[in-house]
């Protein structure tokens, strides 16, 4: 397996057994790697731990963050995401053929809805790049009216839910409705609702809470245990690299993003040099890559394919071949859901990408607005089936 290519870049990790017990973290949360392994989003191989000398550039070039950081967010003209790169004129083409392997979700969306006829869909949505158009200052990825009025009206029809890696506070700040649920922190910070016959709230880590509007709600923390440590490491990424002009450093709760899309490309190896050097004291912390952006999260097994299990879960909707979870996203960390309903062989995962990627999705959308086309279209079936439905009762 090529390290370097598709998903996220590798980064090597000291698992240390001994913190589960003193980190009160049920035992299910952790990853399995051994001292040794590597793991990106979803990836745990095995391969001799090199040592790091501490300060050398060498450490973030040979652990593949640097491959990483240039191939995140690729330039329109030119791609290297499928392991071979096209001149300019062959882009369409490729991405034609990309096509044929994750289909539109528009121009396939009657052959969707007839394998949903009759059932529930669950939809799953990632906020920034799949609800809001991609910007250069994340403070400001707000996303638009008719984009707020189409994700209100398909949470009215059905149900719905927001997973990003943004803090769910956040998040909830830009999207601003009560008619769905949110999961922030990349799925470790999930606001679900209770039912009286459940088993989530059994779950560790799950206690009753209210919500804003006062609802009594189950909120799921698995990494609670490590906020002091994401907050001690927040505050001295933002100490290292506040220098690096263009630099960001943003604090989503149970997570870090290092932000280097205003940052110059002849600065990037130093701020990742910068985040490597603070990184190698966490070992229970690791790293994966998202647009450019440097994401910093707790090591424990949960991610945003374990959120939709959750949710799916606390929803009553595991289980049933009656349900159709779709799950819309764009980046590295929405492979995980994507892989979850793969392999689950069950409803579809929808990329939103202008350009080839590799994939554990499904189908593909191209931006933002088609995924808005995508869920009014969602609701026009569904009024339609509930009419046909009161038809045949
Ligand atoms: O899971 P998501 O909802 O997609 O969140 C992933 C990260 O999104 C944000 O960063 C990205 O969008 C920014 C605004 O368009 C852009 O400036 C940045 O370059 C992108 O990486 C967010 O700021 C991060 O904290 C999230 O982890």
């Amino acid at each position: 397996m090529d390290l370097k290519s598709n998903h996220a870049a590798p980064v090597l990790t000291d698992p240390a057994p001994i913190h589960k017990s003193r980190l009160g973290i049920h035992s299910s949360l952790f990853p399995y790697p051994s001292p040794g392994a590597v793991f990106s989003s979803g990836l745990y191989l095995t391969i001799p731990r090199k040592k790091s000398i501490p300060g050398k550039l060498d450490d973030v070039r040979a652990g593949g963050w640097l491959d990483a950081m240039l191939s995140s967010s690729p330039p329109r003209k030119k791609t290297k995401e499928l392991n071979f790169e096209v001149a300019s004129d062959d882009a369409d083409v490729a991405f034609g053929s990309w096509m044929l392997k994750y289909p539109s979700a528009l121009s396939s969306f009657e052959e969707i809805m007839n394998h949903a006829k009759g059932k529930t869909i669950a939809l799953f949505l990632d906020y920034d790049g799949t609800l809001s158009p991609i910007v250069v200052d994340p403070d400001r990825a707000f996303m638009s009216n008719n984009m707020r009025s189409a994700v209100r009206n398909v949470a009215k029809h059905l149900p719905t839910a927001i997973i990003s890696g943004r803090s769910r506070d956040k998040v909830f700040e830009f999207v601003g409705l009560t008619e769905l649920y949110y999961a922030g922190s990349h799925g470790m910070d999930i606001m679900g609702p209770v039912r009286n016959s459940e088993s989530v709230g059994d779950h560790p880590n799950c206690i009753r809470s209210t919500d804003k509007q006062g609802k009594v709600v189950n909120l799921f923390q698995p990494a609670s245990e490590f906020l002091p440590m994401i907050d001690e490491v927040f505050r001295s990424l933002v100490e290292n690299t506040k220098e690096i002009e263009g630099s960001k450093v943003e604090s989503n709760k149970f997570c870090v993003s290092v932000h280097y899309r205003n940052v110059d490309e002849k600065s990037w190896t130093m701020i990742a040099q910068r985040v490597h050097d603070i990184l190698k004291d966490y070992p229970r912390l690791r790293l994966t890559h998202g647009r450019k952006v440097l994401e910093v999260r707790p090591v424990i097994n949960w991610d945003k394919g374990k959120a939709v299990e959750f949710l799916l879960e606390s929803l009553g909707l595991s289980n049933s071949n009656d349900v159709v979870p779709i799950y819309v996203g764009d980046d590295r960390t929405d492979e995980d859901a994507f892989k979850v309903l793969r392999e689950g062989n069950r409803g579809y995962g929808i990329l939103v990408s202008s350009v080839p990627k590799e994939s554990n999705a499904f189908y593909s959308l191209r931006d933002p607005s088609e995924v808005m086309e995508f869920l009014e279209s969602l609701v026009k079936w569904k009024r339609s089936d509930e009419v046909e439905c009161k038809k045949e009762e």
